[in-house]
Order: structure tokens, then C-alpha cells, then sequence
């Protein structure tokens, strides 16, 4: 069996005062693909922002490997091996897209790794970040998370408002990513057809609560349990 590289228990967070997430117990083992699919608010962003250490944590306890993480800084998680990149994509608008590469790189990370897995950004490498498009800022935000070296990758509607021929090229390389088995990638999708075809595991959010966990293939086939956390049924 794989071995198990984070494991959420009894995790309780939101903002401030409020409690968004309800007790999360959640493992993800080395290489797995897991989709976080569920309604708008449901508490999906909070759940990645929590494992990034973005929230206020209430209660529960979050491990990294052997490690306890749930009382550190945002930063020192990722130097232990945690990539986010968020629905807001975050990218720093006055600096140039390699600017905004080098900023972030550590350890033996690649400025050519990152071009060759999305060689438009070696083309737009002098240009400003607000002279992006919408697509070319998500591979950026993507890349320049890659730079810290993630052994997890969280990705927060990586797919959100961009058109078909982009987010085709976006999974092709969330594919190549995890293709290694190496690195976990932990998708949050709005587009759960494309999220259940990535990945292997699978769960269902629902008032800040896990509601269902499980293979993704059989989410896929259980389209009374779509319809009921989701509202969309996904084509045979
Ligand atoms: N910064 C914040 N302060 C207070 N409440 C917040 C904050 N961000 C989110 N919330 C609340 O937390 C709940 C969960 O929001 P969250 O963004 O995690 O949901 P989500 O499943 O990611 O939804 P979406 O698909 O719309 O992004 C919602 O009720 C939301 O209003």
C-alpha cells in the first residue's frame, strides 16, 4: 500500500470565529489524484487553504509524513513540501512572468522545467503579468508553485472561466505531473467530469463536511449522489 503522506483528523477551521469546516478525518497517499468536488460554499477552498495553514484552525490535527504541521506557518509548510495554488491566482502583476518565476524557486526547481511543461510562458517570459491571459496567468500561477518543489500540489479551480482548448491543455499537464506517481495532486473542481477523469480518489464536500469518500470512477457512475451534492449529472 502507498504510503500515506497527508492525514487530516477532526480538522475544524474557517475565519476568524466562524467554523466553515465540521470535523474533515482525510489521508492522501503518495501519487494519489484526489478530486474535491461540491456546491458553491461547501467549504472546499477553506479545506485547502486549512492544509496550507490560510485559516483559523479550531480543532484537529493535520500530518505531513511524520510530521505535525497544524500549528505552522503558512511558509514552513511549504518548505516541507506543500504547493498551493489558488482560485485567485496571485500572481505578482509588476514583474515579468520569469521574474515571477525566479521569485519563488527552491532547491533544484528549473526555470526550462517549467517551460518545457508549458512552453507559453518561455514565449511571454518578458512580458508583465497583467499582459497575460486568463490562461497564460493559471499556467504561471501553477508554475511558479512548481518552483517550491510540492511533493502536493493543491489546486483550487484550476479550469474556472477559462475556454475548452485551455483547460484540455491544463489537465494534460496536471496529467504529466502526477504521472510519476511521486507527487499528489489535490484537485478542487467546479467541472467535475474533467476532475473524476484525473483522479483515482475521489471525495464529495457538503456544508463543510466530507459527505462521501471514495474511488472516483464510482463517483462517476453514481450520478443520484452528483445530483444530490452537486446538481449536475455527468455524461455516460
Ligand atoms: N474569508 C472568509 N471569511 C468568512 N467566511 C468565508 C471566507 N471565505 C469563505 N467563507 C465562507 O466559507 C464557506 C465555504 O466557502 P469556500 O470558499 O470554502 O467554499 P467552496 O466550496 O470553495 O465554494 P466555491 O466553489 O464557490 O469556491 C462559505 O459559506 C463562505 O461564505
Amino acid at each position: 500500500m502507498a504510503e500515506t503522506i497527508l492525514q487530516l483528523e477532526g480538522v475544524t477551521a474557517g475565519y476568524g470565529p466562524t467554523h466553515v469546516l465540521r470535523g474533515i478525518d482525510l489521508t492522501l497517499a503518495r501519487g494519489e489524484r484526489l478530486a474535491v468536488i461540491g456546491r458553491n460554499g461547501a467549504g472546499k477552498t477553506t479545506l485547502l487553504a486549512t492544509i496550507a495553514g490560510l485559516t483559523r484552525l479550531h480543532g484537529g490535527t493535520i500530518r505531513l509524513g511524520n510530521r505535525q504541521i497544524e500549528r505552522l506557518a503558512p511558509y514552513r509548510r511549504a518548505w516541507l513540501g506543500l504547493g498551493i495554488v489558488p482560485q485567485t491566482r496571485d500572481i505578482f502583476p509588476s514583474l515579468t512572468v520569469e521574474e515571477n518565476l525566479i521569485c519563488a524557486m527552491r532547491g533544484d526547481a528549473s526555470l526550462d522545467e517549467a517551460y518545457a511543461l508549458f512552453p507559453r510562458l518561455k514565449e511571454r517570459r518578458r512580458n508583465g503579468g497583467t499582459q497575460l491571459s486568463g490562461g497564460e496567468q493559471q499556467m504561471l500561477s501553477i508554475a511558479r508553485t512548481l518552483m517550491t518543489g510540492p511533493e502536493i500540489l493543491l489546486l483550487d479551480e484550476p479550469l474556472e472561466g477559462l475556454a475548452p482548448v485551455i483547460c484540455e491543455q491544463l489537465m494534460a499537464a496536471f496529467e504529466q505531473l502526477a504521472s510519476d506517481g511521486r507527487r499528489s495532486v489535490v484537485l478542487v473542481e467546479q467541472h467535475a467530469d474533467a476532475a473524476l477523469d484525473f483522479a483515482n480518489r475521489a471525495i464529495l464536500m457538503s456544508n463543510g463536511a466530507v459527505a462521501w469518500n471514495g474511488e472516483a470512477a464510482e463517483l462517476k457512475r453514481r450520478s443520484d449522489l452528483l445530483h444530490r451534492h452537486v446538481g449536475v449529472a455527468i455524461a455516460e
